[in-house]
C-alpha cells in the first residue's frame, strides 16, 4: 500500500518523509493512500481474528490454566495484561522493562482484580473493599464498577498520590481516609470485612494472586521460556513477591523452565522490614513504621510475609533496601528512556545498581525490572523531580523556564547547539 503526503486544499502529493508539514500552497497536508484499498482487505483482516476468544485478549486469562477454571461469560476483565517488555541500555547494560504500569487502571493490580472481583461476583457479594496507598483502591473501584458492585476503600489520609486518588473517586468508590498509616488501615478493613459482609480484595486474597502469577508467566513467554538471571522488583505488601515464586514453582513443575531465576525485592529504606529480615536470616520479623517518598510500598507491616519468605528461599533471592534519593535518581533516568514509572517501580533500577556495585549481579546477566506503576500515577513528584526541585537530585540539560520572547531566540540556540 503506497502512502503520500496530500494537500487538503489543492490535492498535490509529496513523498510521505519529505518532512513537509505544509503544502506550497499554504494548505495543510494528511496521510493518503494512493492505490484503492482491495475488498479482501477486510476479509484478510476479520480471519486473523477468528481463532481468537474473547478471553484470549487478557493477557491473565489467555493463562487460565495456570489461573482459574471459571465459566468464560462470568468473568469480569478489561481486558488487562496486554503490557509491554522493552529491552535498554542503561549504565552500559542490557536490560528488560517489563512494565506493567500499561495495565488499564496503571498498575499491575489488574491482573489480580479481574480474577477478584469476577470471584466476589460470583459468591454472591455486592460490596468490595480494600486498605490501600492508592493503586489498589484504583484498580478495585474500576473492575467493581465493572462488575455492577459497590466499593469501599480505606486509604491512609493525605499519603496517597494524587492520580491514584483521583482515579478511585471516579470509579465511584467510598473512599474513607483513615488518620493513620497503610498498615493500620489494612487491619481495619481485614476486621470490617468479617463484620459487614465485604468481599475483601488486598493481596491477603489468595485468588487475586493466581492473577498476579501471569506478570512472570507473560514475560517468561515473550522470552520465549528461555530463563534470565533475575527478577527485579519492589517489595511493599509483598503479594507479588509471593505470586511470583508460586509462578516459577508452577512452571517450573509443569516443564515450561528448566531453571528458576532468581527474585530481587528492593524496600525503600524507610519501609524495609522484609529486608531486616532477610539480613537476619528470617529468623525474625519486625514490623516498621514506615516513611518513603514511594508512597505505594510505604508498608511497615507487610500481610504476605510468610509467602515471601518461601519465594526468596525458593528462588535462591535477595532483598535490597534503597533510599529515597536512589529511588528518584532511578526515576529520572527511566522517565527520561521515554518509558516512565511511579517512584515505587524505579526502585528496582535503584536496586539493580546496588547490587551490581555490591557484586552481586554482573553486567553479563539477564535481568527484567518490573514496573509495577505509570508515570501518571504520582504527577506531584515527577514534576518536582523534573523541575529540579529535588535538592540531591538535579537535572541535567534541561530547560524549564519562565521565558520572554526577547529571550526566546538565545534559550533556542543553547538547546540546539547541545546536538550540533
Ligand atoms: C506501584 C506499586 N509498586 C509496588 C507495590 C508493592 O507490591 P507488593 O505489595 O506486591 O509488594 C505496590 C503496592 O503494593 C504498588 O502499588
Ligand atoms: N501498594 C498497595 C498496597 C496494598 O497492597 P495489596 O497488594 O495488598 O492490595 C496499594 O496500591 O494499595
Amino acid at each position: 500500500m503506497e502512502r503520500v503526503l496530500k494537500c487538503i486544499r489543492c490535492g498535490k502529493t509529496y513523498d510521505i518523509f519529505s518532512s513537509k508539514t505544509r503544502c506550497e500552497c499554504g494548505g495543510l497536508l494528511e496521510v493518503s493512500i494512493k492505490d484503492e484499498l482491495t475488498p479482501s482487505l477486510k476479509d484478510e483482516f476479520l480471519k486473523r481474528r477468528e481463532s481468537f476468544k474473547p478471553y484470549d485478549q487478557s493477557g491473565v486469562w489467555r493463562y487460565r490454566e495456570f489461573v482459574l477454571d471459571i465459566e468464560e461469560d462470568s468473568i469480569v476483565t478489561l481486558p488487562e495484561g496486554r503490557t509491554n517488555l522493552y529491552k535498554k541500555v542503561v549504565d552500559g547494560m542490557e536490560v528488560y522493562f517489563k512494565h506493567e504500569g500499561e495495565n488499564p487502571t496503571g498498575s499491575f493490580k489488574d491482573r489480580g482484580m479481574t480474577v477478584g472481583v469476577t470471584v466476589a461476583k460470583k459468591l454472591g457479594f455486592k460490596i468490595t473493599a480494600c486498605a490501600s496507598t492508592g493503586n489498589t483502591s484504583a484498580s478495585l473501584s474500576s473492575y467493581s464498577a465493572h462488575a455492577g458492585l459497590k466499593s469501599v476503600v480505606f486509604i491512609p489520609k493525605g499519603k496517597v498520590a494524587f492520580g491514584k486518588l483521583s482515579q478511585a473517586l471516579s470509579y465511584g468508590a467510598n473512599v474513607l481516609e483513615i488518620a493513620s498509616d497503610f498498615d493500620y488501615a489494612m487491619k481495619l478493613v481485614e476486621e470490617a470485612s468479617y463484620e459487614y459482609k465485604l468481599y475483601l480484595l488486598n493481596s491477603l486474597n489468595p485468588l487475586r494472586l493466581e492473577g498476579q502469577k501471569t506478570i512472570i508467566i507473560n514475560t517468561l513467554e515473550e522470552l520465549n521460556f528461555n530463563v534470565p538471571d533475575w527478577i527485579i522488583l519492589p517489595g511493599g505488601n509483598l503479594g507479588n513477591t509471593s505470586a511470583f515464586g508460586k509462578a516459577l514453582k508452577e512452571l517450573y513443575e509443569f516443564h515450561f523452565i528448566d531453571k528458576i531465576p532468581r527474585l530481587a525485592v528492593i524496600q525503600a529504606e524507610g519501609a524495609s522490614p522484609f529486608y531486616n529480615a532477610f539480613k537476619n536470616d528470617f529468623k525474625t520479623f519486625e514490623p516498621m513504621k514506615a516513611e518513603t517518598i514511594a508512597t505505594a510500598i510505604r508498608i511497615g507491616n507487610p500481610v504476605n510475609y510468610e509467602k515471601a519468605v518461601q519465594s526468596i528461599k525458593f528462588t535462591n533471592g535477595v532483598v535490597e533496601s534503597v533510599t529515597d534519593d536512589e529511588i528518584l535518581e532511578a526515576k529520572k533516568d527511566i522517565d527520561n528512556l521515554g518509558i516512565g514509572c511511579e517512584p515505587s517501580s524505579a526502585s528496582t533500577l535503584a536496586g539493580l545498581r546496588k547490587l551490581r556495585k555490591n557484586g552481586i549481579i554482573k553486567k553479563s546477566d539477564t535481568v527484567i525490572l518490573i514496573l509495577t506503576g505509570n508515570i501518571l500515577k504520582d504527577p506531584d513528584t515527577s514534576i518536582s523531580l523534573h523541575t529540579g526541585k529535588i535538592k540531591n537530585v538535579p537535572i541535567e540539560n534541561r530547560f524549564f523556564e519562565i521565558i520572554t520572547l526577547k529571550d526566546l531566540e538565545n534559550t533556542l540556540k543553547k538547546i540546539t547547539s547541545e546536538v550540533s
